[in-house]
Formats: C-alpha cells, structure tokens, sequence
C-alpha cells in the first residue's frame, strides 16, 4: 500500500487510472479520535464542509483576478445543499476553485498544514486527553466521516477540461480511493452516506435549522432545496442567509453569535472567542477590521512557523491567509480580517512587507488590539483565561514594540507576596495603588516557581514591613524586565539584586534591621568570611534585606541572574561566570556563633555551608551537592 505522502513520480500512476490509497497515518489517527471526540456534536462537520466551500470561493475569487476566464459563464458563486432521506445522504455542492487530481491526493490524504502532522504524532496515546486536543486545530474536510461512514468528493478545478475531474471516495478507515471522472461544473460536490445513528442530518428540516446557525456569517449565498410540495411541481431552491461578508455590515445588525460563528469560521477553533473589535476606519486610509482574541492557544503558538496573522481582503476580495504584516509578532494570537480599501488588487508580497499604507494600518490594528485587551481586563475571570493563554506572548512585546510599552505593561499580571495565592492577578496598576506612602520603586523578584518566590529569603524584611514584592515566574521575566525599566513614573528594582533601602518605607523614626554598631562589628567577620569564600563570591557584607534568615546572595544591579542565564544558554549564547553577594544577617545566631569560631577549618566549613544554603534557598542548584553533604556531616560530628 503507498501511502499519500510518500508518493515518488517514479510510481506516479496513469493519470485517469482508479487508484487506492492509504490515509498518512496521521490522518487515520485524527479521524479516528475525532469520531470519538465529536460524537456529541456531530453537526459540526456541517459548519466545516461550509466553512471550507466559501474559502474555495473566495480562493477562485482571487485567482479570476488575474484570469477572468476561470468564471466562464458560472460566475454566481454559492453553495447547493441537500438531502435524500431515502437514500440517507447529505449533499454540499460548491462552484469554488476545485481541485486537481494531485491537490485531491495532497488535501484529502495527508495532513497538509505545517506542524499539524508532528503535532497529532506527538499526541500522548490517552483518547481521553487527546481528544480535548483535537479542537487545538481545525478538524476541517475530515469531520465528515463523523455524520457518514462513506464519502464520496466529486471536484473539477477552474480552468480544468471536464474530463479532469476527479472522483474520491473513503469509507475513513484508512484508505480512499481516486480515479478520474467526468463533470460538467466546476466546484466541488461531497456527498455523505450517513451512519445509521445521523440519519438526522437527511432531515430537510433538521439541516436547515443548522445551516441557519452556521451560514449567516459566510458571504456567500447557501441554497437548500426545497422539495415540491403538491406532485407535478419541480423542487426549487432557497436562500437562507443574507450572503453579505459580516464585516460589511453595521455592527448593531450582527448578532454575537453571528461574530461567535464567524470567529470558529477563520480562528478554526471550536469555542468561542473571549473578545471581539469590528471598526470601520474612513478618512485617510478605508479600511474595515474584525479582530478576536481566542479563549486559548493553538498548538503552533510558539513555532516559528506557526500559523499567525489576519485573513487580508481588499475591497471584499479574499486576498490571502495568514497575512502577517498587519499585527507585531506578539499578538500572533490575534485571529480575524482586515478589508482595505486603499491597497490594489493585485497587492504583492513586497508591497505588504513595505508600504506607508501598511505601516500605518499596523500601528493602528495593534492599538486597536491592545484597547480591545485592556477593555477585556475588566473582566477579570475572562481575562485571566486570556492571560493564561497568551500572557507570556504579551510579554515579548515589552522588547519588540517600545512605541506601545506602557499600555502593554498595564496588561501584564504578576503573582504577588501579599495576594498569597499563585496566581497571576496583580496589575502595575494595582500594585502602586497599593504602594506604602515613602514608597517609589516597584518591588520583584524572579525565581524558578512560585513556591521558591513567595518562600525567598530576599523578601523577609518586605514582609515584615509590610511592602508588595511581585513575583515573577515565567522563564522570560527576567529578560523581560531589562525593557521594563519605568512603569507610570516608578523604577523598578530586582530585591535579589543590588542593594535595597526600605528604610524610607519605614519611617524616619523606626529601628534599622542592622544597627550601625552591628555592622560595625561584623566587618571583621566579613573579612574573614572574604578570605575563605573568594573563590565562589564576589564580596561579602551585611544585609540589607534579612530578617530571619542568616544569610542570602544577591547580585549586582546589572549582573545577569539565573533565568536569564538560562535563557540564553538555551539560545547558545555562553555567559560569563558572575559571582554573587554574600550577605549576611549579624542579628542571626548562626552567624554570632560563626563569629565566635576560633578553629579555621571548622569557619571554612561553617561558611561554606551558609552560602550553599542561600544558594538552596533561593532554588539554584548546588555545583557540588557532595561537597556540601560532606562539610555538614563534619560540622555534625564535631
Ligand atoms: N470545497 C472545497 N473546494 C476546494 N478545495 C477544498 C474544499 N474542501 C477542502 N478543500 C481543500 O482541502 C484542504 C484541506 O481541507 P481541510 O478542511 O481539511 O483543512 P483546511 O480547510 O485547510 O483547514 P481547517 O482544518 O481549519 O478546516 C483545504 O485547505 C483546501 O485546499
């Protein structure tokens, strides 16, 4: 059996020959989990089968804009619905582009989408999970086999002879076959042989009162037919929707579930979307957008090739897919159109990529984007399943747009040490509202998890008096942060790194953590600890920071910490080794006691151990964890 994919022009077979085929086996494992996973809603394959007729429209559309020709004398395009309850089939007629023998085989026989095939080959076995997956990406043509157990694809491409139509047919249990055929329209016509338990869909009845639900966004009209009533008079046709592309229209005339069905139509996703923006730009520049913001993430969200961008239209006319120069990289979650008024019809790929008219129309689109988020963010339940979705993606525009850093800033939420709960909630905003009265720096820290955060012994004087620390989780948030300088008019300051100075905070009149005298006489000891630890620290002094524990490392203002390192090693960039702060908490028992220590081996080792274990507090890993077990057993037995 050859499989579609890996058809070679060496056994290419006679043209017209009838052919069987085996499914890729991606495609064998989709179908197979989505009859499982859709059973519950079969109908969805309607809103699919519709969905793809009008993108064959408007891909025809676009191709007669060069060759006329390809319209003939068929140049009304729609969709033809209908059904037989005798002979329990569902039929969809288009008069779209079509598709050519090798497009039949290519489309209908692998997965063609980049990423989608590694993605269903990675999925994890367990029907349950993977289910729930599957609406990651468009189920698109195959969802067919979930209302029938067999297919039958009839399609002649524009611009092809009659006799190169092609006839496909599968029963979606692993092969199909194709042959060709002979068809005087051009378009495609699927016919579905419904399974015994979707006889409803033969339901004249029960199918319009779906195609209602899903035609009302497509532009295109959709026909059903009407069987005579009286005997002796001809089955007619009928139109069921307003067939006028939803964005043309006034906003007060589109329902939400006219925007909602729309959404699934181009965001290919099956749940709603949490947020929409339909505008209407005259003066300047005409042009009319509609943009969503998905409730999650598809699976292609972090791949370089994902898929990303706006369905670009010009002047109603679908001119391609995925048009990415109209939104900055970090609102690639963005789904929707734009239908410009000023671009040509024949707008290039070069003229998209450098264009006043695009310029300004992404600086528009993205604030647009931006307003629609903030505007989301008053809604706080919606929004953190937004911010959970796509808050770290948020995050890289802090470092690719500095014109909109502000309001971008105002959309991120951060976990906090006073909220007590994981969860990212606190807004900037938020945060200074709360600010102690002397307070004009706003407090973070970075740290693997948000146990290792909330728990980091970098905070204890901020919690004993009482001050916010944000608590930053995300392997990019330190990266983030050095963009991130200035938020309404506050500094920023990293409490793990340089020195902290809370002692305005606490009124002129409160006890400093470490008095004068204590640090006074602790500089014997830092010296010493100075000459035992050189090797691994940078410096030693006394805190400013602790309050219960005895010591912690800090870095400089500028030094690099741990998520940074690890970033950019992940990126194969070496980083130079940067040795920490050890500081240290004279108030602390521990370190009175070390100060007392007479026996140089037993100081070594006592020091050595305190700046492991600020190494371990803060979550780092230790470079030679034997080292450090063997020093405490010394300190234990002696
Ligand atoms: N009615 C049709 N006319 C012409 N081509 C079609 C038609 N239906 C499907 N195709 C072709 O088959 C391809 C695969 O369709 P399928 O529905 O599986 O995926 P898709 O439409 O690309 O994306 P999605 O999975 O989100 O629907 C389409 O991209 C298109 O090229």
């Amino acid at each position: 059996m050859t499989t579609a994919a890996d058809q070679s022009a060496a056994d290419k077979p006679a043209a017209d020959k009838k052919e069987t085929r085996g499914f890729e086996a991606e495609v064998s494992k989709l179908l197979h989990l989505m009859i499982h996973s859709m059973y519950s809603n079969p109908e969805i394959f309607l809103r699919e089968l519709v969905s793809n007729a009008s993108d064959a429209a408007d891909k025809l559309r676009f191709e007669a804009l060069s060759r006329p020709e390809l319209l003939g004398d068929d140049s009304e395009l729609g969709i033809w619905i209908s059904v037989d309850p005798e002979a329990k089939t569902l039929t969809l007629r288009d008069n779209g582009i079509g598709m050519s023998r090798d497009e039949v085989v290519q489309n209908l026989g692998t997965i063609a989408r980049s990423g989608t095939s590694d993605f269903i080959k990675n999925l994890s076995g367990d029907e349950k999970k993977d289910s729930q997956l599957i609406g990651q990406f468009g189920v698109g043509f195959y969802s067919a086999f979930v209302a029938a157990d067999r297919v039958v694809l009839t399609t002649r491409r524009a611009g092809a002879a009659a006799t190169e139509a092609v006839r496909w047919e599968s029963e979606g249990t692993g092969e199909f076959t194709v042959e060709n055929f002979e068809q005087a329209e051009r378009g495609t016509t699927i016919t579905l042989h419904l399974r015994e338990s979707a006889q409803e869909f033969a339901e004249a009845f029960r199918v319009r009162s779906i195609i209602n639900k899903y035609a009302e966004h497509i532009a295109l009209p959709v026909h059903l037919l009407q069987k005579a009533e009286e005997e002796g008079e001809a089955d007619s046709w009928e139109v069921v929707n307003q067939a006028k592309a939803l964005w043309t229209r006034p906003r007060s005339e589109v329902s939400d579930e006219d925007y909602q069905a729309f959404y699934k139509h181009v965001g290919h996703d099956f749940e709603n979307p949490l947020s929409w923006s339909h505008n209407k730009v005259e003066g300047k520049l005409e042009y009319t957008s509609l943009l969503f913001v998905p409730g999650r993430a598809p699976f292609d969200l972090y791949q370089r090739d994902g898929a990303r961008g706006l369905k670009l239209y010009v002047q109603r006319v679908f001119i391609r897919d995925d048009a990415e120069q109209f939104l900055p990289l970090y609102l690639r979650f963005i789904k929707g159109i734009v239908d410009s008024n000023d671009l040509p019809l024949n707008v290039s790929r070069e003229l998209l990529q450098s264009s006043d008219i695009i310029d300004s129309m992404k600086s528009a689109l993205t604030k647009r984007s931006l307003d629609m988020l903030s505007k989301l963010a008053g809604d706080p339940e919606q929004y953190e399943k937004f911010y959970t979705a796509f808050g770290q993606v948020l995050k890289e525009g802090l470092a690719e747009d500095f014109a909109n850093k502000d309001k971008i800033a105002g959309l991120l939420r951060f976990a906090s040490s006073t909220t007590g709960e994981g969860k990212a909630e606190v807004s900037l905003a938020d945060y200074i509202g709360r600010m102690k009265e002397a307070q004009d720096t706003i407090y973070y820290v970075t740290a693997e998890n948000y146990v290792t955060a909330a728990n980091s012994p970098h905070l204890e004087l901020f919690r004993k008096k009482d001050v916010e620390v944000l608590l930053l989780t995300d392997r990019i948030d330190e990266w983030m942060m050095s963009y991130l300088t200035e938020f309404d008019g506050k500094k920023f300051q990293h409490i793990g790194k340089g020195e902290v100075d809370l002692s305005a905070i606490a009124g002129e009149s409160a006890e400093p953590e470490v008095t004068e005298e204590q640090s006074k006489q602790a500089e014997a000891l830092v010296e010493r600890l100075q000459k035992a630890l050189s090797e691994r620290v940078k410096s030693v002094r006394t805190t400013t920071r602790l309050s219960e524990s005895p010591t912690c490392l800090v870095l400089d203002a500028f030094d690099p910490g741990f998520q940074m390192r690890q970033l950019m090693e992940a990126a194969g960039q070496k980083m130079p080794e940067v040795k920490p702060i050890l500081e240290i908490n004279p108030s602390h028992s521990l370190i009175s006691r070390l100060a007392e220590e007479g026996d140089d081996a037993r100081f070594a080792d006592l020091a050595m151990v305190l700046l492991d274990q600020a190494a371990l507090a803060e979550g780092a890993q230790l470079d030679d964890p034997a080292a450090y077990v063997r020093r405490v057993q010394r300190l234990l037995q002696s």
